[in-house]
């Protein structure tokens, strides 16, 4: 498979800490790629390195082949992004906030017209685009963004944190979209910090932790190398520990031999156990 990105040395610091620390990361021509981490662990600045919009300290980045260092101009055509906060004209409709996007993509009346309605279609919300920004849902607004990001029919999409804030269903409503722009041949790059987020969605999972990349493989893979089974103890004196298994059989042999005191529980692991035993922290706090 070739690559999409190519990650190398990156290092990115703010006032001495290291927000980025020496990242060598390949992302791979259709793949959908998630960057797990909690709240700080640098994903947003990785993200706006590889867009251009923040400077790294050192490293080497090509995607598609070209040095975003050398030529940033050029390679803004081949990404879209979705930031993590509204980047929507608030006091525009939808339909004109793509207009307006189409036009700095320099479409042509006609094409911009098609384009639109191709897009608008494709989210769902051909029946919303005379609707204010303002004035509807936070899934839609969502979904407004990707919409604009796919204007100029980039090859690879970045997606900071795109299901943040939306309730279960919305999530899953943008998940299905994500999968789609995926299995249509986009390779995705997105942030999250939700665990069932990163096992749902992406194909290949990193682990970032104060800036730098603890793990790499897809959830399965990461997860068999923690062990595909969990056994919880909650013990009296100290709190709740865990110990993890190839398979239910060890684990229940395991189970057999301790004394009758303990609380267990046996369940399948996760990449909630991956991060915690990498870094005795979890993922998220909300
Ligand atoms: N412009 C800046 N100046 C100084 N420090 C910054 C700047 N941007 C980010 N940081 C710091 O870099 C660290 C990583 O931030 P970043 O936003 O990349 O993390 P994140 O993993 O995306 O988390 P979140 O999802 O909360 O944005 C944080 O400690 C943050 O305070």
């Amino acid at each position: 498979m070739s690559s999409m990105i190519e990650i190398s040395g990156l290092k990115k610091e703010y006032s001495r800490k290291k927000v980025v620390d020496n990242l060598n990361l390949e992302v791979g021509q259709g793949e959908l790629f998630g960057f797990l981490g909690p709240n700080g662990a640098g994903k947003t600045t990785t993200i706006r390195i590889l867009t251009t919009l923040t400077k790294p300290s050192s490293g080497r980045i090509r995607i598609n082949g070209i040095d975003v260092a050398k030529d940033p101009s050029r390679v803004k055509s081949e990404f879209g992004v979705v930031q993590q906060h509204l980047s929507l004209n608030r006091d525009l409709t939808i339909g004109e906030n793509l207009e307006l996007h189409a036009r700095l993509h320099h479409l042509q009346s006609r094409e911009r017209k098609e384009r639109i309605a191709e897009l608008l279609d494709y989210v769902g919300l051909s029946d919303h685009s005379d609707q204010l920004i303002d004035s509807v849902s936070g899934g839609m607004k969502r979904r407004a963004m990707i919409a604009r990001a796919l204007i100029h029919r980039p090859k690879l999409l970045f997606l900071d944190e795109p299901t943040v804030g939306l309730d279960a269903q919305t999530r899953r409503r943008v998940w299905d979209l994500i999968r789609r722009m995926n299995l249509e041949g986009t390779t995705v790059f997105l942030t999250t910090h939700y665990i069932e987020e990163a096992e749902a969605l992406c194909q290949r999972v990193g682990i970032l932790h104060h800036g730098r990349l603890i793990a790499l493989g897809s959830p399965l893979e990461l997860r068999q190398r923690l062990g595909m089974i969990a056994v919880e103890m909650q013990g009296e004196a100290c709190g709740t520990t865990y110990r993890y298994f190839p398979d239910r059989s060890s684990a229940s042999r395991f189970i057999q031999d301790l004394p009758g005191s303990e609380r267990v529980v046996m369940r399948e692991s996760n990449l909630e156990d991956v991060f915690i035993e990498l870094t005795g922290e979890k993922v998220m706090g909300d």
